[in-house]
């Protein structure tokens, strides 16, 4: 039984079931088997060895031209492959060379996901080893093109598609998924797909992209990953007509039908893997992201990238200005352009961690924090209208209608932008930051930081350029996942997010400020997610909320451990 297991699953899985490896929570009975009753249904899974043709076309453990003459002889490979035997190094450099004759970036991704689909191992070898590369090809912004394309360019189904056809059946289209210990979902229902609106069930591309990061950035296994499209419909009528179009062709089921939906949906997750699996919401339009946050938040295991994800390295990014600037953040006043998921969710941490740090009410902290959304700054007199996600951030003051104007008025010393329009940080709106920021604090070195969501160009100016830090939630995300994973923390707190910012602004170097770098380079983000993955497991520890007992006594050591590697496993 035991070389069974080895050679159907990557020689991982003799680990996987004895009661002493912690990572996946030992030898749960997760499917049942063992306590069926009438009323839990089982699934009649088996295990076989994989070999021969089979095993090239098994993504999981086909190595391609790497396989030794051993491997070749014992699994039936003589003739199925040429006879040349080349390294996983130098697949890696060919597939590199290939990519880069692509001159569309769309084509890279096609390529990669080819690559996954063929060979995973060496897709997750080539997205580490080339981070900085590919990173904008598998994740934003190229999957968002992908996303708009998916009908398109859809070969393979990567994840689980959850319709409003499985109503009443979403337990058992979870059982379908071959992987029995899942460790990560992460979930969307296309409403909001990046900054490109509802793209329905093309929405996948999020997901898949998502937790491909969550296994090269932050070390989760593949096999532990999960992606979800919950299809509810769309109102996008380009797609409704779209012949192509992949999902349901009908209009978004909302209110009463829609929240019972997914919560048919929560509550069989939560049967089918238990209490620490984590699920990750992402891109839900902002109405239903705060409310599906709110209602499972105590419940289960869940985090909301575009809200906490986002605000939590935004965070780390301005504490770690802090190190250059000098002060607190309560020394500052912030102003939002745009009041969605990140700028509320942004704004709330940063209040969040200034009460703590000066021992103010939350409520005094928000005051230093102002929204503009599209109908301007978010001031009392119309508290009555907004969303009430938005009521928090209604301060006293006159209507202000737009940013510019603001700006002159709230005098921010930071400007964040959380809006999907364009080109609103004019020449004007900067020159009026940087005059009363040059008057208000006398002494202050001429600092700027700037960092985007997407990859940004460096800016040459005065001779001398300068690199703009990503401020995406791609750098905590993966080791934020990892690190309630490897605790087994049973819920998200606030105060995890708040840890894992610590932890990411704790790996920007002197160095790296000197540049005028609020991240780390992405280059080292396995190391920076292993810290991170370390602090916010602490954090569970120290709340109550981690399961996995005793507590490492070195969580970075611990972290790093448990890391998925990409290298082929020799197959007996
Ligand atoms: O995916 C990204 O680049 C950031 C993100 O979560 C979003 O924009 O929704
Ligand atoms: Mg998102």
């Amino acid at each position: 039984m035991e070389s069974v297991l080895k050679a159907q699953r990557g020689g991982e899985s003799v680990l996987d079931l004895s009661p002493t490896w912690t990572v996946e929570g030992g030898v749960e009975d997760v499917y049942g088997e063992d306590r069926a009753t009438e009323d839990q249904l089982v699934t009649p899974w088996t295990v076989s060895v994989a070999s021969g043709y089979s095993l090239l076309r098994d993504p999981q453990y086909n190595k391609g031209l790497a396989f030794t003459e051993k491997e070749r002889d014992a699994h039936y490979l003589r003739g199925l492959l040429p006879p040349a035997i080349i390294s996983q190094e130098l697949q890696e450099k060919k597939l590199m060379h290939n990519l880069r004759q692509y001159d569309l970036p769309l084509h890279k991704y096609m390529a990669m996901m080819e690559l996954e689909e063929r060979n995973q191992r060496l897709f997750y070898k080539l997205l580490i080893d080339n981070v900085e590369e590919l990173l904008p090809v598998v994740y934003t912004p190229t999957v968002g093109e992908a996303c708009q394309k998916y009908g398109s360019i859809f070969r393979r189904p990567q994840g689980l598609y959850i319709s409003l056809k499985e109503k009443g059946k979403i337990l058992e289209v979870l059982r379908n998924w071959p992987q029995r210990t899942v460790q990560v979902i992460v979930v969307t229902d296309g409403e909001r797909i990046l900054g490109l609106g509802d793209l329905g069930c093309q929405g996948m591309g999020i997901p898949v992209g998502k937790l491909a990061l969550y296994t090269a950035l932050g070390g989760v296994r593949p096999s532990g990953c999960l992606p979800i499209t919950i299809d509810v419909g769309t109102n996008n009528e380009k797609l409704l007509n779209d012949e192509f179009y992949i999902g349901l062709k009908q209009k978004r089921a909302t209110g009463k039908e829609y929240y019972d939906f997914l919560h048919e949906f929560m509550t069989a997750v939560k049967q089918n893997y238990g209490e620490k699996v984590l699920i990750q919401f992402e891109d839900f339009a902002n109405h239903n992201a705060f409310e599906l946050l709110a209602r499972y938040g105590t419940t289960h295991l869940v985090f909301n990238d575009d809200i906490q994800g986002t605000a939590s390295v935004v965070l780390a990014g301005l504490v770690a200005s802090l190190k250059l600037l000098g002060g607190t953040l309560a020394d500052h006043r912030f102003l939002f352009f745009g009041a969605g998921e990140a700028g509320t969710g942004i704004a709330e941490l940063i209040a969040i961690e200034m009460s703590k740090q000066s021992k103010t009410p939350l409520e005094e902290t928000r005051k230093k924090i102002w929204l503009v959304d599209s109908k301007g700054l978010i001031v009392n007199s119309r508290k009555e209208s907004l969303q009430h996600f938005k009521k928090p951030w209604a301060h006293e003051h006159e209507p202000v209608h737009n940013l510019l104007d603001a700006v002159k008025a709230i005098k921010p010393t930071a400007l964040i932008g959380t809006s999907g329009v364009g080109k609103t940080f004019t020449k004007d709106v900067v020159e009026a930051i940087a005059s009363f920021n040059r008057k208000l604090i006398p002494g202050l070195r001429a600092v700027l930081f700037f960092a985007s969501g997407s990859p940004f160009d460096p800016v040459e100016f005065n001779g001398k350029s300068f690199v703009p830090g990503q401020a995406n939630n791609a750098y905590i995300f993966p080791g934020l996942g990892f690190g309630l994973v490897i605790s087994g923390a049973i819920r998200v707190h606030d105060d995890m997010l708040l840890a894992a910012s610590e932890a990411l602004a704790g790996q920007v170097t002197d160095e790296n400020c000197d540049k005028g770098m609020i991240y780390p380079p992405l280059s080292n983000i396995r190391k920076i997610s292993a810290h991170i993955a370390a602090n916010v497991a602490a954090k569970a520890y120290e709340l109550g909320l981690a399961t996995r007992l005793p507590r490492p006594a070195d969580l970075v050591k611990y972290a790093e451990s448990c890391m998925y590697t990409p290298s082929y496993r020799s197959y007996r």
